[in-house]
This record gives C-alpha cells, sequence and structure tokens, in this order.
C-alpha cells in the first residue's frame, strides 16, 4: 500500500483518489477551494441555480462505473440550432431520427449525415482503442495518423465538415464540437469529429439539482472509500529527493509525506510553480491555450415558449469568430451563443414561472482587463445579438450576472482562465497534450489540461488511465514504483 496525495478536486482528483482507494492504497485529497467539484461549480442568487461549468453529461456509463447511483435524466432534444438566416434545426439522440430532422432541414442532406455519423462512429471506436485507452502522448516518430485514428478525409474539423455536407450551416453545426476542446474548428484535428457520435449513441443527460450535484455523490464516496479529504488549503510545492516525489507542502506549513503525488492542478500551474521544469512549461506555452468562456447567468421572468434545455445561437461568420478568439485575441464581435436553461427539465433552478438562462460567449483565455471593451459593455452587445436572432429578454431580465476568464483563472487556477489548458490544433493535437507521468517518479498528472483532454467524460478517462498507471508502477504491497 502507497500513500498518495491527491492535489485538487475536480472531477479527475476526485475520481482518481476514488480509484486509487480501492486499489488499497492509503489516499488523501487536498483541495484548496471549501467544495470539492472544481469546474463543477454553481452560482445561486434569488432562488436562481446557475452552472459555472458543465451542463451536459456525456458517456454516462463512465460515472456509474465509478459507483454512482444518484438519477441522469435526459432532456427531450440534445440541442436546439439557431443559424444567422433565422433557420432552426433540432438535434436528437437517436440517428435515424437526426438523419430524417437534417433531410427535413437542408434536402438531401440527410443521406450526408448518415455518412457523417458512420465515420464518425469508426473514428470513436478508434479513439476508444487508443487515446482514450492509455497513457499515449505523443505518437511514435514513424507513425502515421492513419495508424492512431479513423483517416479523416480532412486535416481539419472545418474540413471534415465540408468533405460530407454542401449545406454551410451543416458545417457550423459540425464546427462547433471544436469548441468542446476549446479550440478552432479551422485548426483542430478531424478527429474531434467523433464527439457527435457520442451524443448521438449515448445520449446528453442531466443531473436533478444541477451537474455540481455529481461531485456531491462523488464526495460520499470517497468518504465510504476511506479517503482523508481535505479542503481549504492549498498545495503550494510537491516535494522530491532526486528522482522520486517525497510529499507536498501545504500553504499552512505542514509537509505531508507520499509516495504517490497526483496533480490535478493545471498542468501549467504544476510545471510552473508547484514543481518548476522549464522544458514542460515552454511545451504547454508552444501549443497555447485554449479559449475561455464568458457567463452571462440570467434570472428571468416567465417562460420562454418552446425554450429548449440547450440551444446555440450561431454567429454569421464563423471562420471569422474563430480568427477573432485565437488570431485577434480579442473576444468575438459576432458571437456564437449557447443558452443553458436547466429550469426547462427541473423545477428547482428558477423561481416559480421564471428561467435560469446561462448565456455563453467563448473568448480567448485573457484578462477582461485587457480587452478591447469592458466585461459590461459586451455582455450588452450579446444581449443585443440574441435579441437580433429571435432571444430578446427585454423587460425579462431581474438580473445579469457575469462570469468572466479572470474568474475561471483565480477560482481554478487555469492558465489564464483557459478551461481546457492547452489548445487542441494541428493534425495530431489531440496526441500532443501534455501526458499523465510527470517527471519525478511517483508523480502523475490528471485533469482537463492533460492527456487525453477536457470535459467531464474526459477527465474520468484520465483517471482511469492514471489508476491503471499505478497499478502497474506499484504492484500490490509495494511502496517504491518500479
Ligand atoms: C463554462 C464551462 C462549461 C463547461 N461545460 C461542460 C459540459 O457541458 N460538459 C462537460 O463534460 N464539461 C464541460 N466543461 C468542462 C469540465 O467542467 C472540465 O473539463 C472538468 O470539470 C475539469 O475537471 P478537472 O479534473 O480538470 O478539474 P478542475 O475542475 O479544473 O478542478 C481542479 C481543482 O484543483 C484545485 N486546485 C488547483 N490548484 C490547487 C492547489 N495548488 N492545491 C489544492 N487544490 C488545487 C482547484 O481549486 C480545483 O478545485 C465546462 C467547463 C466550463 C468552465
Amino acid at each position: 500500500m502507497a500513500a498518495v496525495i491527491v492535489i485538487g478536486g475536480g472531477m479527475g482528483g476526485m475520481a482518481a483518489a476514488l480509484l486509487l482507494a480501492r486499489q488499497g492504497h492509503e489516499v488523501r485529497l487536498i483541495e484548496r477551494r471549501d467544495r470539492l467539484g472544481g469546474k463543477l461549480a454553481e452560482h445561486r442568487r434569488d432562488g436562481f441555480t446557475f452552472s459555472l461549468g458543465p451542463s451536459l453529461l456525456t458517456m454516462p456509463q463512465l460515472f456509474r462505473d465509478l459507483g454512482l447511483r444518484q438519477e441522469f435524466v435526459e432532456p427531450a432534444e440534445l440541442c436546439r440550432y439557431r443559424f444567422a438566416d433565422g433557420s432552426e434545426l433540432t438535434a436528437h439522440r437517436d440517428p435515424e431520427r437526426m438523419a430524417g430532422a437534417v433531410e427535413a432541414f437542408s434536402p438531401g442532406q440527410g443521406t450526408a449525415w448518415r455518412a457523417f455519423h458512420r465515420w464518425a462512429e469508426g473514428c470513436l471506436r478508434a479513439a476508444e482503442r487508443t487515446v482514450f485507452a492509455g497513457p499515449l502522448v505523443r505518437p511514435p516518430a514513424d507513425a502515421r495518423p492513419s495508424d492512431l485514428l479513423a483517416v479523416a478525409p480532412g486535416r481539419t474539423l472545418a474540413g471534415l465538415a465540408r468533405h460530407f455536407f454542401t449545406d454551410p450551416r451543416l458545417r457550423q453545426y459540425v464546427g462547433r464540437y471544436a469548441t468542446y476542446a476549446g479550440s478552432s474548428p479551422y485548426l483542430a484535428p478531424a478527429a474531434l469529429g467523433c464527439i457527435p457520435a457520442l451524443e448521438h449513441g449515448q445520449g446528453g443527460w442531466y443531473v436533478p439539482g444541477g451537474l455540481p450535484r455529481l461531485a456531491d455523490e462523488l464526495a460520499v464516496l470517497l468518504k465510504q472509500a476511506g479517503v482523508d479529504v481535505v479542503t481549504g488549503v492549498g498545495v503550494e510545492r510537491v516535494l522530491s529527493e532526486g528522482e522520486r516525489v517525497t510529499g507536498v507542502r501545504l500553504e499552512s506549513g505542514e509537509a505531508p509525506a507520499a509516495d504517490i503525488v497526483v496533480a490535478n492542478a493545471d498542468s501549467a500551474a504544476l510545471y510552473g510553480h508547484l514543481l518548476p521544469h522549464r522544458g514542460r512549461l515552454r511545451s504547454i506555452a508552444r501549443l497555447g491555450r485554449s479559449s475561455s468562456a464568458l457567463l452571462l447567468l440570467a434570472g428571468v421572468t416567465g417562460r420562454t415558449p418552446g425554450l429548449a434545455h440547450h440551444s446555440v445561437v450561431f454567429s454569421a461568420d464563423y471562420e471569422n469568430e474563430f480568427g477573432d478568439i485565437f488570431s485577434r485575441s480579442r473576444p468575438p464581435l459576432d458571437p456564437t451563443v449557447y443558452i443553458g436553461c436547466s429550469a426547462v427539465d427541473d423545477p428547482t433552478q428558477a423561481p416559480q414561472g421564471a428561467e435560469n438562462w446561462v448565456m455563453l460567449v467563448n473568448v480567448p483565455a485573457r484578462d477582461p482587463g485587457r480587452w478591447p471593451m469592458s466585461a459590461e459593455s459586451y455582455r450588452d452587445l450579446v444581449l443585443e445579438r440574441l435579441a437580433a436572432r429571435g432571444h430578446d429578454l427585454a423587460g425579462r431580465l431581474r438580473f445579469v450576472d457575469l462570469f468572466t476568464p479572470a474568474d475561471i483563472r483565480e477560482r481554478y487556477g487555469s492558465w489564464g482562465g483557459a478551461i481546457y489548458g492547452t489548445v487542441t490544433h494541428g493534425r495530431l493535437g489531440s496526441l500532443r497534450r501534455p501526458g499523465n507521468r510527470g517527471p519525478r517518479r511517483g508523480l502523475y498528472l490528471v485533469g482537463g489540461s492533460v492527456h487525453p483532454g477536457g470535459g467531464l467524460p474526459m477527465v474520468t478517462l484520465g483517471a482511469r488511465i492514471v489508476a491503471s498507471m499505478v497499478a502497474r508502477d506499484y504492484p500490490a504491497g509495494r511502496t517504491s514504483g518500479s
């Protein structure tokens, strides 16, 4: 049995702590904030509850496998898309129903969607065998992309969309999945096109009471597994002797010893100051940051007829929008807006007869103080754009609170407020993320800033990968890694 310290109680840290405790290790999880969950967080005001992070749960079986038994519910539709020309497409989990919806939306494109979905499913199976399954960090020098992922007809996600669809609106719908990795469809690998196959196969789920309830139930499981959870104190240093980790030093001055340290803190923070490592930090900086988000959290009077749980209101010029985010480093002048309203399916989320709107806009991971306009002026721009595209909240807004990239950076220690650590750009972008093994024996990394990526399912897969690495490195009864 080894002594394990997990730094950070985000989804990845909690899942890793649980799996390692179940392997028989003595696990302590140290979280800087007062509550576990990391980005699984919420904001409450005047009877309204707003998710500050995830609103959509995919790959639900992963969470069942961890032992979570709470109810998951499936909204009636996966997502409602509204395009700049005013047209709407409703996405359904069932592939045949989706193909029918696409055909009705754009005659002739239903067959194209079926072909796309077949490709996406093949790509997903390939990812399950490779990227999702192990600590694959960098492809071997002689490997071709086709060895690692399904061969993609197109280098980028936008190229993939062009290959399958002639309707520019459907290309925008496919391109949107790059934002699940905080990336631009015009630079992200075509392999991200496997993500819709997850939604159309396994569905998109909601947890009654809000997704942060996942963290509450995980906290119970951690206790049952004997994990010592310490909150309200940060780790300021990972300690090592020679090539091996020996423990951590806390902000309180205490220095608990450990054979194994699992960092759920952002990898840039790990290599920047917890265990300074110039080479690894430079590699992270070379890749660049994923996008961040600006959230408008609005208490809205009245119910909106036909409002879906999840809606996306697209910009008129997607390429220009991502040019603003990644090339010009400014919030897009014509943003695509995700609208999440959990009150559609859950009356606990807003006072009776009212709605809790979370409006999310992708923005650069950069302090709003350095934007060309104030966050408040940008909020007004977003509301004006939405009004022009059919979602006019004038006269219905009780309040709009803002959650900015600076809040994301401060709360979670994310690199510049980036949601997903490094950006996933380039044909092999999915394989270039920082790895799960640290530069000292006994040091592992888990979470959205490392392999295999961000999002609740990916960080949970990352926890599985770390647990299997530890099981190999520390066979039963040994406290020193092989
Ligand atoms: C606005 C938004 C919307 C999102 N939407 C979705 C969605 O719909 N579906 C989805 O699946 N995913 C979504 N995500 C992504 C998902 O939330 C994250 O990828 C995932 O929750 C990250 O988990 P993590 O393990 O990386 O830990 P994090 O959530 O990043 O938590 C890390 C934890 O480590 C702690 N920590 C950091 N440094 C230290 C230290 N030195 N000492 C002690 N503790 C420390 C932090 O306080 C934090 O609690 C969204 C994220 C955001 C921000």
